[in-house]
């Protein structure tokens, strides 16, 4: 029999009556205001920042509270399965946690406590290139669980390649190249106040432990570390990029590649096209290109263009159960999630992103029941009806 993600209710009712609460919220909407209060004003600004005005965040709840879910009756939903099948491997449930970097700065026990997490529950965890622990040590603290690496594709080839080779040597199966940041976004919140975590070191741990990114340097790290943290802001990025020199990537990494940052169906078909596993369709939480599509209005043209050849990620906005339910109906195969399980880690620590998780896939496993299926794999936009709300 699955595992019912669900039962979590009921443990959280038998706990309080021994007097035992939750120590986080339920309703994961409202952990980035209890972030706003408990932790620091540059580290919170940091992670709730967005592009410009905040319209492109803001638009991603609006494209998925704009949807709403029509529930269907009596069907057999007794027994419910969760499982989905991504890129080749069966995950529990339609979900990983989106690579987000320099957790240390929301906790000191950072991103090898929010792998812990996701490897406790069976989530696969991406690791951001720009973590503030290197690859080696997050993989340590996983075990063999499923882990994934996401790439910052920067201006240094043999950087590139000594993070590939690492990577595959660490254990992680599936690359994630993100392409909607070749440079920083123009961010009104860190800017006045003057706050960027790379600045103090921090989110550059692959790289100072990288012999290819050392040998660039003119004195070693420890001498020189405001030169080294330029050095990394020089390179993480490149603007030069184009669709042909994704072969670099396929020639120097075997496993699945996905693509992070599509929004629009025709560079959904080049990525098909440059032989790609699969997309991420994702604004980078609105931190990116304010003013542009959110992503859950982006997600069923690049579904519809190539669901039949890649495998469909979704993130950006996903708050909430039925978030993740509506993202699967609008042709996602299965979601990550961002900032919710950073304002877990931000206030709880590993067992914050537990709780973030097991009561994200709960509200997914009930919202699926009551509105009529036992599996991920049989929702589809006909369970939403788009309304002007
Ligand atoms: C603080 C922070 C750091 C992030 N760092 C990375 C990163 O290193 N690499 C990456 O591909 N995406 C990064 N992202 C984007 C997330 O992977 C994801 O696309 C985004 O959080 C989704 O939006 P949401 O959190 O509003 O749902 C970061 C997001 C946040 C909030
Ligand atoms: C070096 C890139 C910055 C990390 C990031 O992706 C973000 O803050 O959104």
């Amino acid at each position: 029999m699955a595992k019912h993600w669900g039962d979590f209710q009921y443990e959280i009712y038998l706990n309080g009556m021994t007097g035992a609460v939750p120590r986080l919220p339920t309703d994961l909407t409202r952990l980035e205001e209890l972030a706003e209060h408990r932790l620091g004003p540059g580290p919170v600004g940091y992670v709730a920042g967005c592009a410009g005005d905040g319209s492109t965040a803001r638009a991603n709840r609006a494209a998925l509270a704009r949807r709403r879910i029509v529930p269907r009756m009596l069907r057999d939903v007794h027994e419910r399965d969760l499982t989905v099948e991504v890129l080749g491997r069966v995950l529990p449930a339609p979900l990983a946690l989106a690579p987000v970097g320099v957790l240390s700065i929301m906790h000191p026990d950072a991103e090898p406590a929010a792998a812990r997490a996701a490897a406790a529950q069976g989530v696969p965890y991406i690791l951001s290139s720009a973590s503030s622990t290197p690859m080696e040590q997050v993989a340590e603290a996983m075990g063999d669980a499923e882990r994934w690496f996401q790439l910052y594709w920067g201006k240094d080839r043999e950087v590139t390649r000594s993070f590939l080779a690492r990577a595959r040597a660490a254990g992680f199966s599936v690359l994630v190249v993100t392409l909607d940041t070749p440079l920083l976004s123009w961010r009104p919140r860190d800017l006045d106040q003057a706050y960027l975590p790379f600045l103090h070191g921090v989110g550059t741990a692959n790289y100072f432990t990288d012999p290819a990114f050392r040998a660039g340097l003119a004195k070693p790290v420890q001498e020189d570390p405001n030169a080294a943290v330029l050095h990394f802001l020089g390179l993480f990025g490149d603007a030069g990029h184009t669709w042909p020199d994704l072969a670099f990537l396929r020639e120097h990494w075997d496993g699945p590649i996905v693509l992070k940052g599509i929004l629009h169906p025709d560079d959904a078909r080049l990525a098909a096209d440059a032989g790609v596993d699969g997309v991420v369709v994702s604004n980078h939480g609105g931190r990116q290109v304010a003013g542009s599509v959110a992503a859950a209005d982006a997600l069923p043209r690049v579904a519809e263009a190539v669901g039949d050849r890649l495998a469909v990620l979704f993130d950006s906005g996903v708050r909430t159960g039925d978030d993740a339910f509506k993202a699967l109906a609008l042709g996602a195969r299965a979601v990550l999630l961002g900032r919710p399980y950073v304002y877990g880690l931000g206030l709880d620590g590993q067992a914050g992103v537990e709780h973030v998780i097991r009561s994200l896939l709960a509200e997914l496993d009930l919202t699926l029941a009551l509105s009529g299926h036992a599996t991920p794999l049989t929702v589809t936009a006909s369970d939403l009806l788009e309304t002007g709300a």
